[in-house]
């Protein structure tokens, strides 16, 4: 169209202006027409509504020349009549069709932000777990929440913007026929206002990704600060006043961001008014002296005025078109920037189903492990609160190196070792959160990679040591593992796990809401809850990281009595640090820098000198006992065994 600039064209130059902020990658918009294309039957009704709806706005100028020419001028007052309310018939036609052109621009714009959430909250829920732990939960959830919502009002009312399009050449066709002067005068004045245009475009542009990113990154902050753990850290260890400080200066940047959309928002459409009353006078100037001179007659000059009224209306609209336009854009091209993240953790389309009704081996095969850098799994924009940033390339290194280990089925390997050792990032390759590097992990004698994700949820289950609950009843979050579950397979299970007395005696008893994150429960009873939902989830293989926090005797026998319920039967992996569980063991595998140092029962490696029985002895002597003191009550933690005894 030649009074419109190219919207491509005017982000392109913007992204040269500023190109970080600002840029959309290449094929953007390539891709969001393919998002249009299951709606084109709709877009289809759409154009055919929007071009009768343009008809009606070009015919009424015709009507009212004739009113003025054939009516008014020629004394003929039927003609008047019947013209006249032609006229306002076709206004209530335009106002019905202009409610139909909402509902379809509507249904269209919020069928392609549904088609895109539900890609990327699908395509973000494959993502592998390194990619949480760089992201910023607000900064991920600002994106698929927030941005959407703009690009669904954003793309209801660029739609509507096409109707006016469809006005702005029927008006200008429409005008050449009428007078072809007035109508290159038109033509001649319009790209001298477009100018000043593309400049507040490219303004907008720039400021609407700026504001899209101040703001997640403003939700990320408030969701990391304002949950409990992250509340209670900034009372302990936070400076209220540099954190309000940050706060301030981030809204600062909001509310100096929203003043300039607003303002050159409204420049757009004061240019566009400004053009409108100038054409308006320009067309009675040139106009009243043609039809003064008898070039053309009065109603022609009438319907001018009118026609250029309609025609600057439409170009107001289509001026909101261009950032409408750009909000969509960027907004798609955030969401396409996570979609072309690849989950590094796929189900093979051939994956077998691995048989869990009895216990199976677990087996290493000379695993090295390293984790994934920040390039394979994140975007820098979705950590963008972390001071510094990070490195492009940055290597990571090996964590596990040549581990093999073999954990015969239906036995429990305790792993002990110092803090930092690997133990924790072998038992996640067991529930495949991570993929080794070279080597393989076997369950059942079947490569973990072959296994399906289905099969691979329902052997392994893992019980972590800080417990998360979701901020709901007891009763759903143990229903979390096994929906089907029936409320006696419930109570069974909250039975094994050693907490059904305590769940009887809450007023509220299974309906008891935890709290954010189980807040409001005791860190023993967090556990023993865990191990109920493991008991309801009933794996053939369990992960287990012991908790170290210190529980008084009563929960510790608790929670003791409710893990040997949990491992019987089963292949257990246990990251041990209660003496109890380690002597329980059918093996005893230490981990050390990565690999595997010593392996054999208690007894054995005690007698063996070595490094366990060094963490043993070093422990015990911390703790002022003589070696013997375990022995006798046996369910005692081994203080950090771990951190004390470390590299
Ligand atoms: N998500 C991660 N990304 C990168 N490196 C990690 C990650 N998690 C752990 N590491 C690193 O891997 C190494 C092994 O950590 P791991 O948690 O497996 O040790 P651990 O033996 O379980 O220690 P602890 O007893 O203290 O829990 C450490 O150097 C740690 O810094």
């Amino acid at each position: 169209m030649v009074m419109m600039p190219s919207i491509g064209g005017a982000l392109r130059a913007g992204g040269g202006a500023d190109p970080e902020p600002s840029r959309i990658s290449p094929g953007t918009s390539r891709r969001v027409i393919a998002y249009l294309r299951p709606h084109s039957g709709k877009i289809a009704v759409f154009v055919v509504v929007a071009v009768l709806e343009s008809l009606i706005v070009v015919a009424t100028p015709l009507l009212l020349k004739q009113i003025v020419d054939e009516g008014i001028l020629k004394h003929d007052s039927k003609t008047v009549t019947l013209l006249a309310c032609l006229t306002a018939g076709l206004a209530v036609l335009d106002a019905l069709l202009q409610l139909a052109l909402a509902y379809i621009a509507g249904a269209i714009g919020q069928g392609v932000s549904y088609d895109l959430r539900i890609r990327a909250i699908g395509h973000v829920q494959r993502l592998p777990v390194a990619f949480f732990t760089r992201t910023q939960t607000g900064v991920l959830v600002g994106r698929l929440h927030t941005d959407l919502i703009m690009t669904q009002q954003a793309f209801s009312q660029l739609l509507m913007a096409v109707t006016g399009a469809v006005s702005v050449v029927l008006v200008m066709a429409e005008l050449f026929y009428l007078s072809w002067l007035v109508a290159l005068i038109t033509l001649v004045l319009i790209p001298l206002f477009l100018i000043p245009w593309v400049y507040v475009g490219r303004v907008i542009q720039r400021h609407t990704r700026q504001s899209m990113e101040v703001n997640a990154g403003l939700a990320g902050l408030l969701q990391e600060r304002f949950n409990v753990q992250g509340a209670m850290l900034s009372k302990l260890f936070g400076r209220p006043h540099e954190e309000m400080a940050e706060y301030e200066d981030r809204s600062r940047k909001l509310r100096r961001i929203g003043v300039n959309v607003v303002v050159f928002s409204r420049m757009a459409f004061i240019i566009m008014a400004l053009m409108a009353s100038l054409a308006t006078a320009l067309t009675y100037g040139v106009g009243g002296g043609l039809v003064l001179s008898g070039t053309f007659q009065l109603g022609t000059l009438v319907a001018l005025a009118t026609l250029l009224g309609r025609l600057f209306g439409p170009i107001t609209q289509l001026s909101g078109m261009q950032a409408n336009a750009v909000i969509v854009l960027v907004s798609f091209d955030r969401i396409f920037e996570l979609l072309d993240l690849k989950p590094l953790i796929e189900e093979r389309s051939d994956a077998v189903v691995l048989r869990s009704d009895t216990a199976p081996e677990i087996e290493f095969e000379d695993v090295s492990f390293r984790y994934p850098g920040a390039d394979e799994v994140s975007l820098p924009s979705l950590e963008q609160n972390v001071r510094g940033g990070r490195e492009p390339g940055e290597a990571t290194p090996e964590v596990l190196r040549h581990v093999s280990l073999h954990a015969p089925a239906g036995t429990l390997t305790a792993l002990v070792g110092p803090s930092g050792a690997g133990k924790s990032t072998l038992t996640h390759l067991v529930s495949r959160l991570y993929d080794p590097t070279s080597g393989t992990v076997r369950v059942g004698g079947l490569d973990l990679r072959d296994l399906s994700f289905a099969s691979l949820h329902e052997t392994v289950g893992v019980v972590s040591q800080d417990t998360y609950l979701f901020h709901d009843t007891i009763r759903e979050n143990l229903r979390y593992a096994r929906p089907s579950a029936m409320e006696d397979e419930v109570i069974e299970a909250c039975k094994g796990a050693q907490i059904w007395d305590l769940i009887e005696s809450l007023p509220r008893g299974l309906d008891t809401v935890v709290g954010d994150r189980g807040y409001r429960l005791s860190g023993g009873e967090k556990q023993r809850l865990a191990i109920a939902r493991l008991l309801l989830k009933a794996p053939s293989v369990v992960v287990l990281d012991e908790a170290t926090a210190h529980l008084d005797s009563e929960s510790e026998a608790a929670v003791q009595r409710a893990l040997r319920t949990a491992l019987r039967d089963r292949t257990s992996l246990v990251i041990a640090h209660r003496l109890s569980t380690i002597r329980e063991a059918d093996q005893i595998v230490v981990i050390d820098d990565g690999g595997v140092r010593e392996r054999g029962t208690h007894e054995e490696l005690l007698a063996e000198g070595g490094l366990y029985a060094e963490l043993y002895h070093t422990q015990f002597a911390n703790s002022g006992g003589d070696g013997a003191a375990p022995e006798g009550d046996g369910a005692g933690p081994v203080p950090q065994m771990a951190a004390e005894g470390g590299r």
